[in-house]
């Protein structure tokens, strides 16, 4: 379905902390009209970090002089706390069809006394949520590919991943990414490939036992549950990420339409590897979409005009998309 301009994907970006590169990757992205032809954008933040732009603005005052750039602290963490939250409420209130994250700092929330382990767990508190995941997207600019990853588990240290695991745990994210992949990307049948926890899934035992002890067979019976879908696995974690490296990189092979990794780094590392600067983070299962680019704040150079703003543009552009499908049932 064609969108008239006022029917376009309606987005609010809130901008993150101001003393990270947000403010910048955000302004960045909405001077290209590459990015900006397809949707309406609309930002969240305070005028003092978003010189010159037109583009409409909630304005939320805060005192530029108490900011830091490429240090980030409790009044930063304040602040894009507050964006964050007038973002949701706003789109909750159905001002928006998406919101567009830039990056916030988690220990700058908790030293402004907001204890999350993410933005991810904002928006399903707020939009009233338990069913949700963590989803990475990025098409390859090399093979045109798309790799898709969801983890299991997200922000938790690693000694509390295997008693995180559970039958319940894997069966709910299973689901969140079928239904994610039908609803959002038009994949009724999608192989999806899924990892051990130990080092060669756990080698017949011998070098972990969660594999023998119930990941196997939650496996078979997922299978059985969903006969819709190649459930790929266990494959041992190293060697998960040769088949989407090659599409990735060269292209053909045999890929899965989703890989599902079950902690934080297991996923994220050859994401970034792969896809530094293309990833998208989207969460699924929330009433709305919502996506953000795969890197933080970036204190290290911010301010300093060099940050690459490419996986903000992706995230706009993937933002957008997902709301045309949802609101058409095609996909671009
Ligand atoms: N979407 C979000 O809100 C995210 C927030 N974070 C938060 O960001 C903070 C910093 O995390 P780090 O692990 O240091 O990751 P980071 O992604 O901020 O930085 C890692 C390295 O990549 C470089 N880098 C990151 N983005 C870049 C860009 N657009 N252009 C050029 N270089 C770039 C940085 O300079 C740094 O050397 C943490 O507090 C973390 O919680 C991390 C990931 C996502
Ligand atoms: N590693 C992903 C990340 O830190 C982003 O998390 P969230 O703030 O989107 O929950």
């Amino acid at each position: 379905m064609a969108h008239s301009p006022s029917s376009l994907p309606r987005l609010v970006i809130p901008i993150g902390d101001p003393a990270g590169i947000g403010p910048e990757v955000v302004l960045k992205s909405i001077e290209d009209p590459v990015i900006t032809r397809d949707c309406q954008i609309a930002l969240i933040g305070t005028r003092a970090f978003l010189p010159n732009t037109d583009f409409p603005l909630f304005d939320i005052p805060y005192n530029p002089e108490k900011i830091t750039v490429g240090k980030g602290d409790a009044y930063s963490g304040e602040i894009s706390f507050l964006y964050l939250q007038e973002a949701i409420k706003r789109t909750l209130a159905g001002e928006f069809d998406g919101i567009v994250t830039a990056p916030i700092a988690k220990s700058c929330w908790k030293q402004a006394g907001y204890d999350f382990p993410g933005q991810t767990e904002v928006l399903a508190g707020m939009a009233g949520i338990d069913r949700y995941g963590m989803l990475f997207v990025a098409r390859s600019p090399r093979t045109g590919w798309t790799l898709r990853t969801l983890l299991a588990t997200t922000h938790i240290p690693l000694k509390d991943v295997p008693t995180a695991l559970n039958p319940e745990l894997m069966t709910r994210k299973l689901e969140l990414l079928l239904d994610c992949l039908a609803g959002d990307f038009g994949i009724t049948n999608p192989s999806i490939a899924i990892a051990g926890l130990n080092p060669h899934s756990g080698e017949a035992g011998q070098l972990g036992t969660e594999e023998k002890d119930w990941l196997n067979a939650w496996l078979d019976s997922a299978r059985q549950k969903y006969p819709n879908a190649r459930l790929i696995g266990l494959i041992p974690p190293d060697t998960m990420w040769l088949e989407p490296g090659r599409a990735w990189f060269e292209g053909g092979g045999n890929p899965a339409d989703a890989y599902l990794a079950l902690y934080h780094d297991q996923g994220l590392i050859p994401v970034k590897l792969m896809a530094f600067d293309r990833a998208v983070n989207t969460t699924i299962g929330l009433p709305f979409i919502r996506t953000s680019p795969d890197h933080g704040t970036a204190f290290d150079i911010a301010g300093k005009g060099i940050a690459r703003a490419d996986s903000m543009k992706a995230a706009i552009q993937l933002a957008a998309e997902l709301c045309r499908q949802r609101s058409s049932g095609d996909l671009d």
